[in-house]
Formats: C-alpha cells, structure tokens, sequence
C-alpha cells in the first residue's frame, strides 16, 4: 500500500464498513446471514453480485434486504466501493472474476477470500496489487453463527485489520489462525468440508432408524439431539471423545459390537483419508487457478 493512500478506516467498526460479496452462493450467504443476525452489521452495508442469476439476487434481497447490485455498471461501483471484498465464487471461476475484479481494486480496500487452495500469492499475481488479503477457510456452519473458520494473513495486513477480520469472522463463530498459509488447506480438510462429514453420517443414522421401523420425525429427532449432545459433552466436559466413547462402550454390549463392526469396515481410517483427500484437493484447486485451468 503506498503511503498517501487512506487505509481502511477500522476504527469505525465494522457496521460502518461497505461490504460486497463476489460470488452470491451458500458461503457468502451464511456470513453475510450470520453478520446480520447478530447485528454486527445492516443490510444497507452488505451488497452480493453474481454472474447472472436474478433469481438468486432476487432470493437474497427478499430474505435479508442486503443491496443487489445487477447491471454490470452497479457491479462495478458496489466493488469500486467496497470497505472489504469477499472473493466467494468456486475456485473454477476465480481467475475470470479476479482478472476482472484487479481493474477495480484499490490499495485502501481488503480482500478476504473464501476460496479453497487459492493462494494469497496468486490472488496478489492475479490482481497485480499488494494490497491486503485475508485468506480465510470458513463453513457453512457460520449461518447459525457456529462457524469454525481458519484464517491466514497476507504481510500487509496491519494489526488493526487482523482485529477487524478476526471479529468478523468470530461474530459467526470461532476462528483460529494459521501462520503457515499451507495449514489452511488441512483446515480444508476438518473443518472447511467437515459439516458435510457429519450430514453424511447424519443421513445414514437416520436412514437406519426409519429402517429399523421409526417414523421419520423420531429417526429425524433423535439423530439431530444424538449429534448435539455428543458434541457438546466433547466441548463442556473437556474429555476426550475417546474417554466419552469409552463411557457409552459397555463390555460385550451393543456399542461394542457397533463399533466393531465399524472397525472391521475400517472406518476411522476411511473418514481419515477422506480429510486427507479433502487437504489434498483444496491443494489441487489452488494449483489448477496458479496454471490458468479451470478444474
Ligand atoms: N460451501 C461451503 O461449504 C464452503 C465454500 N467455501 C468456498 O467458498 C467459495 C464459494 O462456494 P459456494 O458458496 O459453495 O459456491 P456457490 O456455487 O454456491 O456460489 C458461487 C457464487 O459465485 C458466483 N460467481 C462465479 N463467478 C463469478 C463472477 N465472475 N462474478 C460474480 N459472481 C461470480 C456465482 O454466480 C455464485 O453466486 C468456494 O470457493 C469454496 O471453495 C469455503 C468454505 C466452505
Ligand atoms: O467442497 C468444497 O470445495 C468447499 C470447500 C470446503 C467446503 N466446501
């Protein structure tokens, strides 16, 4: 950033900050939803652009009355004047909108981007300007505001932006920051796609049940209290999910023998590999936008 250019005004809080998300799908929609939810910010401050999906644009400005700019020449003023940017388009279509976007971009804004394996070094290439970049891994999960997003920082972002981004991304949810930009793709892998890890398991409990001769609301009921509880024992007892397991394995019992049976179809080392997988993609992802390919 050069220095006669005004940086971001941070002091003022984030409600004073004009936000636009590129790319108008689920991410952007569950930050953007969970921000205005907890009252961080109003939805004359947040504007969503997309390609070309009025529908879309439609949808959001009736659910949350944020700003949905569609002529190209509303697109265009809503980045130009933009406090943060949130790059939220899939990885495929990242190098377009940044080859776009670095027309419009100026050094007192920050870009944050949501965009699996995408580097901080090839968004700064790609934008030909060294301006700040928060590389960021969040979840879906933020809607609710129990998002767990991972947060890495370009060198240029100052401390007062770290605090900015920090709070954004704790007030729907926690966070934790990474020093080395390449753990973020890890956080890709447990956290990033981790949700859908535990719909996975969700869909097959509650598949089960019904099989078993459970209506579907009971099935239904029973897994979604079956996950919360579990997870929040882990979270207020400060056990180890193994000690938990332990409690509920009762010898020669029926948790043993589901268990054992899970053991013998190698599952825990399957939902290990899946993460690794995962890791490994956001990694592919990354390097397919650095070549120019589009994945
Ligand atoms: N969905 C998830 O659970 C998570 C997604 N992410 C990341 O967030 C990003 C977005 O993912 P989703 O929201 O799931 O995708 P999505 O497909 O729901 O939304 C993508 C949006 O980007 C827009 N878009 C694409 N190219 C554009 C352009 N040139 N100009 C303007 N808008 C453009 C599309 O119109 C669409 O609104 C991805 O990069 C993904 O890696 C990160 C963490 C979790
Ligand atoms: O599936 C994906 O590629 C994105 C990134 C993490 C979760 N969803």
């Amino acid at each position: 950033m050069s220095a006669s250019e005004p940086s971001l005004s941070v002091n003022a809080g984030i409600s004073k900050l004009k936000l636009t998300f590129f790319g108008a799908g689920s991410m952007a929609e569950a930050i953007a939803r969970g921000l205005l939810e907890r009252g961080l910010t109003l939805p004359g401050q947040i504007s969503m652009i997309n390609r070309h999906n009025q529908d879309r644009l439609k949808e959001l400005h009736d659910r949350y009355h944020v700003i949905t700019p569609s002529t190209e020449e509303a697109k265009q003023q809503s980045l130009e004047e933009a406090d943060i940017i949130f790059l939220a388009m899939k990885p495929k279509d990242a190098q377009d909108a940044l080859l776009q976007l670095k027309h419009f971009v100026q050094p007192r804004q920050l870009v944050v981007s949501l965009i699996a394996g995408l580097s901080i070094r090839t968004i700064e290439q790609l934008l030909e300007a060294r301006i700040p970049v928060v590389r960021t891994m969040p979840n879906t999960s933020s809607t609710i505001g129990l998002g767990a997003t991972g947060i890495c920082y370009s060198d240029s972002v100052d401390g007062q932006l770290r605090t900015l981004s920090e709070e954004i991304f704790q007030s729907v949810g926690i966070t934790a920051i990474v020093e080395e930009e390449k753990l973020l793709d890890a956080v890709t892998g447990v956290s990033g796609s981790g949700p859908a890890y535990i719909y996975y398991l969700m869909e097959a409990m509650i598949d089960a049940g019904k099989k078993l001769g459970l209506d579907d609301e009971s099935a239904r009921t029973l897994t979604i209290q079956t996950v919360l509880g579990a997870a929040n024992m882990v979270k207020s007892t400060g056990e180890e999910p193994a000690e938990l397991r332990r409690k509920v394995t009762s010898p020669n019992g029926t948790t043993q023998a589901a268990i054992e049976l899970l053991n013998s179809h190698h599952v825990s080392e399957a939902i290990g590999k899946a993460i690794f997988r995962s890791a490994e993609r956001a990694a592919e992802l990354g390097a397919m936008i650095e070549g120019g390919s589009k994945g």
